[in-house]
């Protein structure tokens, strides 16, 4: 057998003979010529069967192909600018794996979503889909290259919890040896404590929220990474933030251009622009800008939804920072803005082209008495709390950090209409097969 080589790799053996191991995707017949779109996980590739170049069992086998079907196919690659990715397999023998089914779910056409994510397993095996997954993969490298090169520590958190992060109101519940424990909201707690013992750290991994919105932009399982920063402000949250963000985009464009602009017909001179700077602006600044742009009665201290997001996200061709929220509309442990208690050191980061929030982070507070104050205001269980008081009393430091959400961030660069094509398996209010 000739060398196996990946579709992704092809153009390196021009004229060579190799062997391709992979799937029928798609397959057109035309009297003594069976054209096959094979793809391998890497790639496509139109793998061409002349009757006259190949055994006559291989051509037997070549006719009962059916979609989906498994198979190694041998023969010479040739350029053709006509094929997809500018080559072809002039094949000279064939093996079939497996015959698929020939009933198989997906074909080559529009399907709704509905049944697409009940064939969620097979429908991620689509060109589109694969693609996403794969710069997924490229995205979550360049978080972890970028931030293992700028000394901060990859320590894990637990993902089963005694104590809400983020509110009370979106916990999984478990039960835990006849007590209640919660699926993690949010690693951050944790980091603070991990940054007493090693500076600046971060965790990568499922958190959850029994979010009852059923948006764009929700998901209830969904993948974060968040930095922790000892003797860090509100400052150096945008300066990591935009810093990391702007390399992961720029890593993408770097590794993945032809798939953006083949695969999913994305403007990438908008990616082009994702460099540092980004523009900062306070909540004051904020609504001083959707006053200006058709929400006139937006009212100072609520939160942004996601249309006055977008509103305020559209004044700019980058993300931009939003920091100061108001603190009632912000988590038990942002640090207060000192003679404005009435706004916190938080900060989000919207992205550009109407996909908001990808990054919630900011200042936590320092003092123990603060802090206490905070957890009373939301009747959070003190005694849940203690250890996390605790470092408030040993060796307390300015500190800081942020969550970056994957799919949120995979959306904006794919300019994809929902988070549920950002993960294998999406887990949403009404979603959870396969
Ligand atoms: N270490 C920290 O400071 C993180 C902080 N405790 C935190 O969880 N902030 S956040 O709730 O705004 O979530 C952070 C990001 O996590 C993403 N996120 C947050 N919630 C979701 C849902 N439901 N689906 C998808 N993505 C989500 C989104 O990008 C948010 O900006
Ligand atoms: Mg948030």
């Amino acid at each position: 057998m000739a060398e196996w080589v990946r579709i992704r790799d092809i153009g390196n053996y021009e004229g060579q003979t190799v062997t391709l191991k992979g799937w029928l995707y798609l397959r057109t017949d035309k009297g003594r010529l069976k054209f096959l779109r094979v793809r391998d996980g890497s790639g496509v590739i139109q793998a061409v069967v002349f009757k006259k170049n190949v055994p006559p069992e291989a051509w037997e086998a070549a006719d009962k192909l059916t979609q989906e079907s498994s198979l190694i196919v041998t023969g010479t690659v040739r350029a053709d600018e006509r094929a997809p990715g500018g080559y072809e397999l002039d094949v000279s023998d064939l093996e079939v794996v497996h015959y698929a089914e020939p009933d198989y779910p997906i074909q080559p056409k529009e399907h709704g979503v509905g049944f697409l994510m009940q064939n969620r397993h097979l429908w991620i095996r689509s060109p589109r889909q694969a693609t996403i997954l794969r710069i997924r993969a490229t995205v979550i490298r360049a978080i972890r290259d970028w931030l293992d090169s700028h000394d901060f520590v990859n320590v894990d958190t637990p993902i089963l919890t005694p104590a809400a992060v983020e509110g009370t109101t979106t916990l999984f519940e478990t039960d835990y040896f006849g007590k209640p424990a919660y699926l993690s909201q949010s690693g951050q707690l944790y980091n603070e404590a991990n940054i007493f013992a090693l500076g600046k750290v971060y965790c990568f991994g499922p958190t959850f929220r029994a979010e009852k919105s059923k948006t764009r932009r929700h998901l209830t399982e969904f993948w974060m990474v968040e930095p922790e920063m000892a003797f860090a402000t509100l400052e150096d949250v945008m300066d990591v933030g935009e810093q990391m963000v702007s390399y992961v985009v720029q890593t993408v464009l770097e590794k993945h251009r032809r798939e953006l602009e083949e695969v999913l017909e994305r403007d990438v001179s908008v990616l082009e622009k994702i460099t540092p700077p980004f523009p900062r602006i306070s909540y004051d600044e904020a609504v001083e800008i959707l006053h200006a742009n058709g929400f006139e009665d937006f009212p100072w201290g609520e939160d942004f939804g996601a249309p006055h997001e977008t509103t305020i996200s559209s004044q700019f061709e980058k993300p931009v920072f939003v920091y100061h929220y108001p603190t009632k509309a912000k988590a038990f442990y942002m640090e207060e803005v000192p003679g404005r208690p009435e706004v916190c050191r938080s900060v989000d980061l919207l992205a550009p082209e109407g996909y908001g929030e990808i990054i919630g982070g900011g200042q936590r507070i320092a003092s123990v008495e603060l802090l206490e104050q905070r957890l009373r205001e939301h009747n959070l269980p003190r005694e849940a709390y203690e250890w996390y008081i605790d470092l408030r009393r040993y060796g307390s430091v300015p500190h800081a950090g942020f969550g970056l959400g994957v799919e949120r961030t995979l959306a904006w660069i794919c300019k994809l209409p929902h988070v549920r094509e950002t993960i294998a398996f999406p887990r949403m209010l009404d979603h959870i097969y396969p």
